[in-house]
């Protein structure tokens, strides 16, 4: 973005004098102090401390101007401050502003899983022949969102907004903030269902994504997902379907998966042979929902399938890596819920390999009360033909270690949830050069840090 003082104070109505500053230029806003570039807008937001506090450290580091909250008390006169009742009240109407100065298509993505690896999809087929900005990572909430919308460059001509939401009422905001030309649900899990009770809730929240749908937008769901279809027949914007199930608008067949890439054919274009370079077969259901956009956007069918051969996507989302020893590591280690774990695990078993497969699994978070049942669940994925070795980090997966101590004996491995570095070294005493490893865990369990043992 680049915009003026002058601009922004009249589009965020701030409440003091900045004339001095009005010509002042940014062209970019950021939260954390210590990660600016120059010229930027700093955001000063509460988190565990409050981010007033580093203001002067951002200006050091090259900020052009600040917000500041009504509330607190102004240090510095002579820095270029604008004043607002809630900067990130503030943040969100600026990026609501910007969104509507630069006027892309907006696609937004939502799902229990698949929401980053879809919009990477999306953003690397309209790429082909758009501008593109696509949500950095997982910055997908109430901060991330508005974040994403003021990242674009004046010449954006689509930008692929991803959602995410662990209450009803947000996806609401954020879809009410970017009102979507296309809004896509890529599928309806189990993630955080702690917050909603049942799988049926959860697909009310999604759902919500709808509420700031454009008139004339397009609702593009998992067709195999009961809960959609009938909420989506309800709706008075189009839908269209994607999925396995060949009664969806697009949907795959002859799909031959490795450990490393995806083939299929979709139905629309028989005569086109789709390659995808990941593991897991859910991955063709997240490339139907990215290629169903680009069907609409009517980027040519070529340039899709270039696009899906060689796709931008984030990292740490069942990517292979290689470790120290010479193992190969499938690291899955941003989130987990049950049915991210179950297809992970499926995917990993048919890796072929002359040595061990190895799985570590930390615990899945936000899951309610029936948490140690959905960890037990896990069990019926694991044979001791598929993994020869099974390490469970945390609380939650002590139910999953119950489950399978009398099959795998010595052969699984527990562990408290603050002992990672106890199941590091034994997990390095134990991988040799021909070995693969699946390593998944909730965010909060950072299992990152296991990674980091296995590769440094
Ligand atoms: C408010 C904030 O910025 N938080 C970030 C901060 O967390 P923390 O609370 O520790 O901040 P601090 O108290 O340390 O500092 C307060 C602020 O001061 C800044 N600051 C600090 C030190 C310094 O030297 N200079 C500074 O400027 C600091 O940046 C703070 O602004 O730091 C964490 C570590 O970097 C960040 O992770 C944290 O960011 C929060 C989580 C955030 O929301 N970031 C968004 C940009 C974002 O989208 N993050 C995504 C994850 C979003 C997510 O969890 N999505 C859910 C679904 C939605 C759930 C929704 N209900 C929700 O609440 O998010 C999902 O399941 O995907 C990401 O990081 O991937
Ligand atoms: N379509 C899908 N169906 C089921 N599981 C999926 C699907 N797509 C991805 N996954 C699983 O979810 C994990 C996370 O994928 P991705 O990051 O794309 O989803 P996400 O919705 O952004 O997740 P999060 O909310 O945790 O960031 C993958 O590594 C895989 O284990
Ligand atoms: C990323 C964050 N919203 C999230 O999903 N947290 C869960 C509980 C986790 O820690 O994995």
């Amino acid at each position: 973005m680049k915009m003026k003082l002058a601009e922004i104070a009249k589009a965020i109505n701030v409440k003091n004098d900045i004339t001095a500053w009005q010509d002042v230029e940014v062209s970019s806003v950021a939260f954390d102090s210590r990660a600016l570039d120059g010229g930027a807008l700093f955001v000063p937001l509460s988190g565990q401390q409050d981010g007033h506090e580093f203001v002067a450290s951002a200006f050091e580091h090259g900020a052009a101007a600040s917000l500041w909250a009504s509330d607190h008390e102004i240090i510095n006169q002579n820095q270029p401050l604008l004043v607002v009742d809630d900067p990130l009240t503030a943040l969100q109407e600026l990026g609501r502003y910007y969104l509507h100065k630069i006027n892309p298509i907006v696609v937004a993505v939502t799902g229990s899983n698949g929401k980053t690896t879809t919009k990477d999809m999306i953003a690397s087929i309209l790429s082909t022949q758009m501008n593109v900005t696509k949500t950095f990572e997982n910055f997908n909430n109430h901060i991330g969102v508005p974040v994403t919308l003021l990242n674009m460059e004046s010449n954006t001509e689509a930008v692929v907004v991803e959602m995410g939401m662990d209450h009803f009422g947000e996806l609401d905001d954020l879809s009410q903030l970017v009102t979507p030309d296309f809004a896509v649900i890529t599928m309806i899990g189990e993630a955080h269902i702690e917050f909603f009770g049942s799988r049926d809730k959860i697909a009310d929240a999604k759902m919500e994504i709808v509420n700031g749908l454009k008139e004339d937008g397009t609702l593009i769901f998992n067709g195999d997902e009961p809960l959609l279809t009938e909420r989506a027949e309800k709706i008075e914007q189009e839908s269209i379907d994607f999925g396995r199930q060949l009664n969806n608008n697009l949907y795959a067949t002859s799909v031959t998966t490795t450990a490393y890439s995806l083939e299929f054919v979709v139905n629309e274009w028989p005569e086109v042979t789709f390659q995808v370079p990941m593991i897991g077969e859910y991955n063709v259901t997240n490339a139907l929902a990215a290629l169903s956009v680009g069907k609409l956007l009517r980027v040519p069918v070529k340039q899709m399938k270039a696009a899906l051969s060689s796709p931008d996507i984030t990292r740490n989302r069942t990517e292979w890596i290689n470790g120290r020893a010479g193992e190969k590591i499938l690291s899955d280690v941003y989130n987990s819920n049950p049915t991210a774990v179950k297809e992970v695990l499926n995917a990993f078993s048919q890796a072929e390999t002359n040595g061990k497969r190895i799985v570590v699994l930390g615990d899945m978070l936000e899951l309610g009360e029936n948490s140690n049942e959905f960890h037990r669940e896990l069990a019926s994925s694991f044979d001791t033909s598929k993994f020869d070795e099974v390490f469970l980090l945390g609380h939650h997966m002590k139910a999953l270690y119950d489950a399978l101590e009398d099959s795998y004996h010595e052969h699984v491995h527990y562990f408290e949830a603050d002992d990672k570095s106890s199941m590091t070294a034994e997990l390095i005493s134990l991988v040799t050069k021909d070995d693969l490893v699946a390593i998944k865990a909730s965010h909060g369990l950072h299992l990152e840090t296991v990674l980091d043992g296995l590769t440094r």
